[in-house]
């Protein structure tokens, strides 16, 4: 096979992965400041990902510019290279072990430092290989009103809700009501995480699905619902978050 053919596969092979084609959509969304891009990042440390430009972790711009979001540098060229910062990423069966290690330790692997975040003007689109190709968008909580905008082909939601907070709980459970009512993500498998269990201050899952009802709201609701607690922070049930997104998009995305 010739050189520029060979240039031309790969380039097209990078085209079907760019427009999403055998993808799942994963949207994660929550009120602002509860930690989305936090897991997103600690997702990226742990995972193999591509993320987008344009709309990216502190994006700006027209949130609905596809070619903006999707206009950032490629990290390697098959998911499996360096990661976000030239470091070198986890090759698949290393991603098991650390799996294994995060589980072993209680959910406390060694992360790292959290890295810094910004409010997300915009949307944040990130792809992880988890057995699947999964991309997962990230819309800023400042974005909540156009949030329908992005139901269409979601596969799976990823809600998250500041369990050190609770004087938002209330409007978090507003939002979430919205999401569960909609047409277009009926059929989607949604996943609540409760964020920041690290502080000292945090309302306890059961605390918490008293208060927003969450049985009542489970028996209506036609999605299939799963709840966490995790910290992003500290690494704490992002096992079980990474379990969830295989288990979901091998059977629905
Ligand atoms: N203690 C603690 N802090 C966290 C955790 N997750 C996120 N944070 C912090 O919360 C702040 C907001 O986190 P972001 O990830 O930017 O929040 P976001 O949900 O993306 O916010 P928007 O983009 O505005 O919608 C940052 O200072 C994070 O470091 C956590 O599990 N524990
Ligand atoms: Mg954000």
């Amino acid at each position: 096979m010739s050189a520029e053919l060979r240039v031309g596969l790969a380039w097209l092979s990078e085209l079907r992965l760019s427009s999403g084609a055998g993808s799942g959509m994963c949207l994660l969304l929550g009120a602002t400041g509860v930690g989305k891009s936090l897991l997103v990042k600690r997702l990226q440390t742990i995972l193999p990902c591509r993320a987008g430009g344009g709309g990216g972790p502190e994006g700006r711009g027209d949130p609905r510019g596809a070619g903006g979001e999707r206009g950032g540098v490629r990290r390697g060229r098959s998911g499996w290279g360096r990661g976000p910062a030239g470091e070198p990423s986890l090759a698949p069966l290393r991603v098991l072990d650390f799996l294994a290690q995060l589980s072993s330790r209680d959910g406390k692997g060694d992360l790292g430092d959290p890295p810094p975040t910004r409010p997300t003007v915009g949307t944040n689109l990130t792809d992880i290989v988890a057995q699947k190709k999964i991309t997962i968008r990230e819309l800023g909580g400042c974005m909540g009103p156009i949030w329908s905008s992005y139901y269409g082909n979601c596969h799976s939601l990823l809600f998250m809700v500041d369990a050190s907070n609770p004087t938002q709980l209330s409007a978090s459970c507003v939002q979430l009501l919205g999401l569960l009512s909609a047409e277009e993500l009926a059929k989607a498998s949604v996943l609540i995480l409760f964020n920041k269990i690290d502080l000292p201050c945090y309302m306890t899952i059961e605390e918490m699905k008293s208060l927003i009802r969450l049985p009542d709201l489970m028996a209506c609701a036609k999605q299939n619902i799963t709840t966490l607690e995790i910290s992003a922070w500290k690494g704490t049930g992002l096992s079980d978050v990474l379990r969830w997104l295989q288990d979901t998009h091998r059977t629905n995305g």
